[in-house]
């Protein structure tokens, strides 16, 4: 990284503003586009491109959302995510770029995956349907940068996150993951004096979190150290039931109401807990427990609620 120039696409997202506070710390120079640079746009992308012609890409945009988004709104998942992926892999080979990385998620993996799921798992059967729609785009990115690599010799790879939270997420009440609508859901409930909350879904379903910052470090790692075709996955290495992910979200915001279920929501794939073993032997390793990072991710809710109102944040 040393003296290059890092691109980081999508660097007002959850993902993105964690890469920017990472490569700061880094001997390079951080670039980024204004958003009236559509990624959807091949010519605006071209552009962008050929004026700052980067030395190194972290393809961290995207159209990202929770289950019911992916559910209800396929076209733009689908063609937003292909779009953005063709055009800024394509753009980064035809300026050279020497190094860019590219991020799926761990949704790319059939629903029934053994698990923990290993990286061959890709492509060995039905995709869970409520996300089909991105991960199909997820894996275009995924064969686009290999091919790519095979032919042109392109440095690119790809990365696998588990699914994520921490400062910078997105708090709206339909298209948020789990994690921020968790925290949204049970501080409004405390602040009413209500006695329940309700999680969608059965409760029962299993995922794995990882706080951002250590998706950052392993980005970095990526970068400097990995060159191969294989797409790499990066989780926790542990998952927990939504059930016991809500109790522990409540426990955080001081919540001490009921936690009901609504069956009438979707739960999505039973289980995604990823095996992030060829990361590990490169050395990197979660340093944020859940409970941590979930008491990290609610101070920033507080400051961004409390942005929103003009005031001062209550300590959590
Ligand atoms: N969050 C998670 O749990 C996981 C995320 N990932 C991956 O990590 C990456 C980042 O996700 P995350 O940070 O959570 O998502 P966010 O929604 O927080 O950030 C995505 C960013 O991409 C930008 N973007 C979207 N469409 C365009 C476009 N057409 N042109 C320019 N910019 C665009 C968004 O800008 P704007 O908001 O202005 O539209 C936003 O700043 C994605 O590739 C995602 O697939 C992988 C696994 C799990
Ligand atoms: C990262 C990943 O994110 C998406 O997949 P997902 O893992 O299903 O993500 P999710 O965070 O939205 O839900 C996780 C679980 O939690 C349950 N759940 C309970 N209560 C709420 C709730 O209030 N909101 C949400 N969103 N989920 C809830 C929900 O029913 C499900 O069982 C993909 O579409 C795809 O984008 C992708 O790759």
């Amino acid at each position: 990284m040393a003296g290059k120039s890092v691109y980081v696409a999508g660097h007002r997202g959850m993902v993105g503003q964690a890469l920017v506070r990472r490569l700061e710390q880094e001997d390079c120079r951080i670039l980024t586009a204004e958003r009236s640079v559509d990624l959807r746009e091949q010519a605006a992308v071209r552009g962008w491109f050929a004026q700052h012609r980067p030395d190194a890409v972290v393809l961290a945009a995207a159209r990202v959302g929770g289950i019911m988004a992916n559910q209800t709104r396929p076209g733009e998942f689908l063609y937003d995510n292909i779009a953005i992926a063709a055009n800024v892999i394509e753009a980064a080979r035809q300026q050279e770029t020497s190094k860019l990385l590219f991020l799926g998620s761990s949704c790319i993996y059939p629903k029934f995956a053994d698990q923990p799921i290993a990286e061959d798992a890709l492509l060995t059967g039905p995709l869970e349907p409520t996300n089909e729609a991105y991960a199909i785009a997820k894996i275009a990115g995924i064969k686009l940068a290999a091919a790519y690599r095979r032919q042109y010799g392109c440095d690119f790879i790809s990365a696998m996150p588990t699914n994520l939270y921490g400062p910078g997420d997105n708090y709206d009440a339909d298209s948020s993951h789990v994690i921020p609508a968790l925290i949204r859901r049970a501080h409004h409930a405390k602040a009413a004096g209500e006695d329940s909350i309700a999680i969608w879904g059965t409760g029962t379903p299993r995922r794995e979190f990882l706080h951002v910052d250590d998706l950052a470090d392993a980005c970095v790692l990526l970068l400097e150290n990995y060159s191969d075709e294989q797409h790499i996955n990066v989780g926790s290495g542990k998952d927990l039931p939504i059930g016991q992910l809500a109790a522990l979200v409540a426990r955080v915001v001081g919540f001490t109401g009921r936690i009901d279920t609504d069956p009438s929501k979707p739960d999505g794939t039973p289980r995604k807990l990823m095996d992030s073993a060829r990361l590990s032997a490169m050395g990197w390793a979660p340093r944020i427990a859940l409970e941590d990072g979930l008491r990290d991710a609610y101070a920033a809710f507080l400051r961004s609620e409390a942005r929103g109102m003009g005031v001062t944040p209550p300590t959590p």
